[in-house]
């Protein structure tokens, strides 16, 4: 919907104290950054018609962060309110519950973008939020939202959201830069995008630090997250090793298990078991999550290195697909 696929990955919190200083930041990063989140101490400040100033001039997304948190009818005003400012979407607290936030939908329609806040990123984030963040990320998914916060400081969380909502949901996660979180290991952990603010508005260069965070998770992820010995087999001298790629991996390696069922390709074992391929001597078998367990290896360096060119391949045979 709203946002596009991702250039930089960064929402920029254009928190800055007011209309001055915020086109001064905006006109250096408009390039640089893939949307904007607006924040309630500029709205407040400089009014809800600095939004369209905003979106006439940059042409960016942007997402109101009045993080709506009241009854249905009190809801429905506000995003009424954003909704004619110009705001491509809004953010809502999850524990308001499936009524206000189908309120929320409602008003928002399918123009506008509604994102659940799951877990805050301050220590205190972890005392209330964190024991509901799971839920509230099942009641987003279930209503159809278009995407969920994550704590960007907390990439495991990140990972247990994306499992939780799934591949297609949005996952924004903010607390990257000034609180601590880097923007490599939120998207690493299943984000599409980071919010970021201080890192950015508070440097001298405004547009070098957006370029270079962008720069810090453009690098094509390793395709190897992991590679372990499961048996060695002292007669034959062999290795079994189990591979566990980059979650990028995982996704292409679910495809490519389909693309190969589909023209019979290898062996394909039963239901939940994946398939089986071999490649020389070496036999690799495919689970349907992803995983991989590589067998008669030498070595383990040899297992590394027949793990990462094959997976290679696989990636770029499947882009091309
Ligand atoms: O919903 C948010 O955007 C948000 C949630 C959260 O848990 N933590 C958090 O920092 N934010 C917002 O994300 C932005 C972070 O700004 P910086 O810490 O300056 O990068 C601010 O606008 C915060 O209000």
């Amino acid at each position: 919907m709203f946002l596009k696929s991702p250039k930089s990955r960064i929402i920029l919190a254009l928190d800055t104290p007011d209309r001055e200083q915020s086109l001064h930041v905006m006109d250096q990063c408009r390039d640089a950054v893939d949307a904007i989140k607006l924040n309630y101490p500029l709205v407040l400040q400089e009014g809800l018609s600095f939004i369209g100033e905003l979106k006439k001039k940059y042409d960016l997304p942007i997402i109101a962060d009045f993080k709506i948190a009241d009854v249905p009818v009190t809801n429905n005003r506000i995003v009424r309110l954003a909704k004619n400012a110009g705001v491509d979407a809004v953010m809502v607290h999850g524990f308001i519950g499936p009524d206000a936030i189908m309120e929320v939908k409602e008003v928002a329609g399918d123009d506008m973008g509604v994102f659940v806040v799951t877990e805050l990123t301050h220590p205190g984030g972890l005392e209330f939020t964190r024991p509901h963040a799971k839920q509230f990320a099942e009641m987003a998914a279930y209503l159809g939202c278009y995407g969920i916060q994550a704590p960007g400081t907390r990439p495991e969380q990140i990972r247990v959201m994306r499992e939780t909502v799934g591949p297609d949901m949005k996952i924004i996660a903010c607390g990257i830069g000034a609180q601590g979180g880097t923007l490599q290991a939120a998207i690493e952990a299943g984000a599409d995008f980071g919010i970021i603010g201080r890192s950015i508005y508070e440097a001298d260069d405004p547009r070098e630090a957006a370029m270079s965070l962008a720069r810090s998770c453009a690098e094509e992820p390793d395709v190897v997250k992991d590679v372990s010995v499961v048996r060695y087999c002292s007669e034959t001298e062999s290795y079994t090793l189990r591979v566990e790629p980059a979650r990028e991996i995982r996704e292409i390696l679910k495809r490519f298990i389909g693309y190969c069922q589909s023209r019979r390709i290898g062996l394909t074992l039963h239901h939940d078991g994946g398939i089986l391929l071999r490649k020389g001597k070496n036999i690799i078998h495919i689970y349907n999550d992803g995983r991989c367990l590589l067998s008669n290896i030498s070595s383990v360096a040899e297992g590394e290195e027949l793990a990462r060119r094959w997976l290679e391949e696989i990636r770029s045979d499947m882009n091309n697909l």
